[in-house]
């Protein structure tokens, strides 16, 4: 018989994109979702149990098998470093992790970087041979370089809306960043056949090219 795959869903941007990729892929996903507060909702007409999370906790609830697989950004994967398997890049919820200053920025002696992935920050700017201060904020980065915390900022680009509108200028693109499928090591063995049926159903279409 077949098993249910407890999936860790992120809450937020992921969510919608991800639910459509599922039921592109034929599974009958139920359009409510987030719109309810409800944690956990179980699909079992999809052969499914949702967890919804928040984003940057996916990778630890799949870590510890509290999820057998979930569906999370490149860019948390990196920062968190989990212990996880990645199975598919499913091409949704693309933009790029980037090094952004004022226009008239130049290098100081010592030079601070406002981020909300220190661990991404601080190993690309030691691969570079760059040292810098690393600081940790939780959203709104943008504001760090307009008000003095920072002259530069780690941070998500999708459309440049937010760079445009405070001024601020992309220096460099350092990852490309879609959403991936991971799974948990013990899952992957235990419920292979369901892991594999659904990467199979994605992946088919994932190859389409009109998504
Ligand atoms: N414009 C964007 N800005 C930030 N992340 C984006 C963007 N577009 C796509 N993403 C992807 O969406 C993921 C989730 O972003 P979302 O804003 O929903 O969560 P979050 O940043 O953890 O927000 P919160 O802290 O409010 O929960 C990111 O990890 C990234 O992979
Ligand atoms: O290039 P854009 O299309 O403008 O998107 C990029 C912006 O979106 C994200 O912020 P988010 O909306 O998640 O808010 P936050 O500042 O609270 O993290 C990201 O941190 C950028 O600020």
């Amino acid at each position: 018989m077949a098993q249910i795959l407890k999936v860790a869903m992120p809450k937020g941007r992921i969510y919608n994109k991800a639910a459509e990729l599922f039921r592109s892929a034929g599974l009958p996903i139920p359009p409510e979702g987030e719109a309810s507060r409800k944690l956990v909702i179980p699909l079992p007409e999809a052969g499914m149990e949702f967890i919804l999370a928040k984003p940057v906790d996916v990778p630890t609830y799949v870590e510890y098998g509290a999820a057998d697989i979930g569906i999370v950004g490149k860019d948390v994967l990196l920062e968190e470093d989990r212990d996880v398997y990645e199975l598919l890049d499913l091409g949704i919820a693309r933009c790029r992790m980037s090094i952004i200053g004022l226009p008239n920025w130049e290098p100081g002696i010592h030079q601070r970087v406002a981020t909300k992935y220190p661990n991404v920050a601080s190993r690309y700017f030691r691969e570079q041979g760059q040292q810098v201060e690393v600081i940790k904020l939780n959203g709104s980065i943008e504001l760090a370089p307009l008000i003095g915390l920072a002259e530069r900022i780690v941070d998500m680009v999708e459309t440049g809306q937010t760079l445009r509108e405070n001024g601020l200028v992309e220096q460099l693109s350092i990852f490309e960043i879609t959403s991936r499928l991971v799974a948990n090591r013990v899952s992957y063995r235990m419920k292979n056949t369901e892991i594999q049926q659904l990467c199979d159903r994605l992946q088919a279409v994932i190859a389409q090219p009109s998504l």
